[in-house]
């Protein structure tokens, strides 16, 4: 970024030089044309060096002045041009020198009614100095500008291309750590819905889960659905005869076992200590009855368990089919554990 700051300053100092010696172009435009002007004017001052006064008065009149005077004055106006806008001192010299000229013809003309031909002759020659002069300095200039344009479209170049590399770079950095928000804040969000011990849903995770399960089957207009509440029998007891950890390794065992009896797309969670609950969709009571049998007459299940069963179709929430669900637990513990009872749905 920094190296972008300074090549844009260079590249604007850059510019204030190109548009600095635009205006000495200008200027050397000005220059040229005066010095043209001079150079047709002087055609004619080959006309005062004549030995017949005829031929110099012809040679003017064809060139529109009407005396020799008048000539040298035309001239001496043109120069005085080139001495204002002249910046450059190889000129300065050569325009001192033309004025110089100037002077001893006008002193000539007054004195001998024309000037010295040789003077003349020195006149032109100075004039075609002045000119190869400027066309030297024209060209330097020319040289210059289109170095310092050159110079300034790779500047440009290197800042646009580092511009553009910094703001897709700061994008991507950008998109990245969304993309890593995102995905951390799904591991807090799934974190804060699963119990740490069985790896299972915790009740929070339930009460949402659960709720837009129910939703979902109201929406489709989808008439079956269960939700069993399963309780592990005499857990107190196995706790105190084997240990806390021995209890916590029978919980882990248990959670395994829902997990692989039920179907992946039904809700398993673990609600209290050893309790826990699951909703089948488009499973009835009946059905959800004959497989939590199974599983707990099944001998791979190392403990007792109670469950009360409840029917979700009619239920307008999950609050209301838990209740129930609870209350056939209940009734089940009370008829003497290892059993599951089916709940009465009301209204
Ligand atoms: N190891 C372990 N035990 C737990 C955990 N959470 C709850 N418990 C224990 O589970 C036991 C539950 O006891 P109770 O509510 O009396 O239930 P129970 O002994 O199974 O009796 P019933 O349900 O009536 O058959 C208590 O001793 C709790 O300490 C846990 O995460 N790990």
């Amino acid at each position: 970024m920094a190296l972008c700051v300074i090549l844009a300053a260079v590249a604007v100092f850059n510019y204030g030089k190109v548009h600095q010696i635009q205006g000495d172009l200008a200027k050397r435009r000005l220059l040229e044309v005066s010095l043209q002007d001079l150079i047709v004017q002087s055609t004619a001052l080959h006309h005062l060096g004549n030995q017949h006064a005829y031929e110099t008065k012809l040679g003017l009149e064809t060139r529109g002045y009407s005396s020799p005077q008048e000539l040298l004055n035309q001239l001496a106006a043109r120069l005085a041009v080139i001495e204002t806008i002249n910046t450059h001192s190889g000129l300065t010299e050569s325009a001192a020198s033309l004025r110089e000229h100037l002077i001893a013809m006008d002193q000539q003309l007054e004195k001998f009614g024309k000037p010295d031909p040789q003077r003349i002759e020195f006149w032109l020659i100075e004039l075609g100095i002045f000119n190869t002069t400027l066309k030297k300095h024209a060209q330097s200039a020319d040289e210059k500008v289109n170095a310092l344009q050159r110079n300034n479209l790779i500047l440009t170049l290197i800042v646009l291309v580092h511009s553009v590399s910094f703001v897709s770079l700061t994008l991507w950095r950008q998109s990245n750590l969304r993309k890593r928000f995102a995905v951390e804040l799904l591991h807090l969000s799934n974190q804060a819905r699963s119990d740490p011990l069985t790896g299972l849903l915790n009740r929070r995770g339930w009460q949402d889960l659960s709720s837009a399960y129910l939703r979902k089957m109201q929406r489709e207009n989808q008439r079956q659905g269960s939700v069993a509440i399963i309780d592990i029998d005499y857990f107190k007891q196995y706790n105190d005869t084997y240990g806390h950890e021995a209890g916590d390794m029978r919980l882990r065992e248990f959670a395994e076992t829902l997990r692989t009896n039920f179907r992946p797309g039904d809700l398993i969670a673990r609600v209290g200590g050893e309790e826990f609950a699951v909703l089948l969709p488009n499973c009835t009571a009946d059905d959800t009855q004959r497989i939590v049998d199974r599983i707990r007459l099944n001998g791979n299940c190392k403990v007792g368990f109670s469950a009360g069963i409840c029917d979700i179709t009619h239920a307008d929430s999950i609050d209301r089919t838990m209740a129930q669900a609870d209350h056939a637990l209940y009734q089940a513990k009370n008829k003497g554990r290892n059993r599951s009872c089916l709940g009465q749905v009301s209204g």
